[in-house]
């Protein structure tokens, strides 16, 4: 731009050398192409899709067979600007993205449907994180340790308003004011209140950080001496 001696020509100027620089790289590019749409077209007449949605690999010297390159190339442009129209032809992929181009195996490993609820306005995780940084006693300790041994018939009194309380792998936590952003739902979440709810969770997703996400809650830990003595 600085150099420029024909003012706003130059731009063109630079583009047209730099095409000039790659036109050999580009025109084999384009005949590449070309050759895809030719083989899209004649592949329905042959059996050359055996290596897996990509048939034009092995086709490169059917390029000269099948007619003229000018021709090919003309075609190609309005092939890639169609949205790669030549992978329609890949087996199996039909009306894919190319990056779907191996995905038919993906089918059989369709994840259970999920039951996810849309959180209401001002309970995603996010505003979640929010509040236990900012809340100072979500738990409701009022002043307790939250390292105190709490038995399971405690657990089960705490089963209302602001004390909600569940036992997840040996710790106690008040999941009351969890309620409104679990995003499985209030329902889902009430079905823990009053017990232990390990084996639920494991069941719904075991995957989830409940220490990390509920630390705050945290209200004891369970005294398990009770059930071991009798
Ligand atoms: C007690 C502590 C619990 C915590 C901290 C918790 C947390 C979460 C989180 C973070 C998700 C989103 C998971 C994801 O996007 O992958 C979720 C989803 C869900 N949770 Fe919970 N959950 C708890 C208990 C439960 C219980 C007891 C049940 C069932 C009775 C349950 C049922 C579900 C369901 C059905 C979903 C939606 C489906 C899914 O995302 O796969 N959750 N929960």
């Amino acid at each position: 731009m600085e150099k420029s001696n024909n003012d706003d020509d130059f731009t063109f100027c630079q583009v047209g050398s730099l095409t000039d620089q790659n036109g050999v790289e580009a025109n084999n590019l384009a005949a590449d192409v070309g050759s895809i749409a030719i083989k899209d077209e004649s592949s329905s007449c042959s059996d050359n899709n055996k290596d897996g949605g990509f048939p034009w690999k092995d086709k490169q010297p059917h390029q000269a067979t099948v007619g003229s390159l000018s021709f090919s190339v003309t075609d190609a442009s309005h092939l890639r600007s169609s949205g790669e129209s030549s992978r329609e032809v890949a087996p199996g992929d039909a009306g894919t993205p190319a990056k779907n181009a191996e995905k038919p195996k993906n089918s059989t490993r369709k994840p259970a449907p999920r039951a996810k609820v849309p959180f209401e306005k001002g309970y995603s995780q996010m505003d979640w994180f929010k509040l236990t940084r900012t809340h100072p006693d979500l738990a409701g300790l009022k002043g307790q340790s939250n390292r105190r041994l709490i038995s399971m018939s405690e657990v089960k009194q705490n089963q209302k308003d602001g004390s909600m309380w569940t036992v997840l792998k040996g710790r106690v936590y008040n999941i009351s004011p969890y309620m409104k952003f679990h995003p499985g739902g209030v329902d889902m979440l009430m079905k823990a209140v009053g017990k232990d709810s390990t084996a639920l969770f494991n069941k719904y997703h075991a995957w989830v950080n409940f220490e990390f996400l509920l630390e705050k809650c945290l209200v004891g830990i369970l005294d398990d001496s009770e059930g071991k003595q009798t």
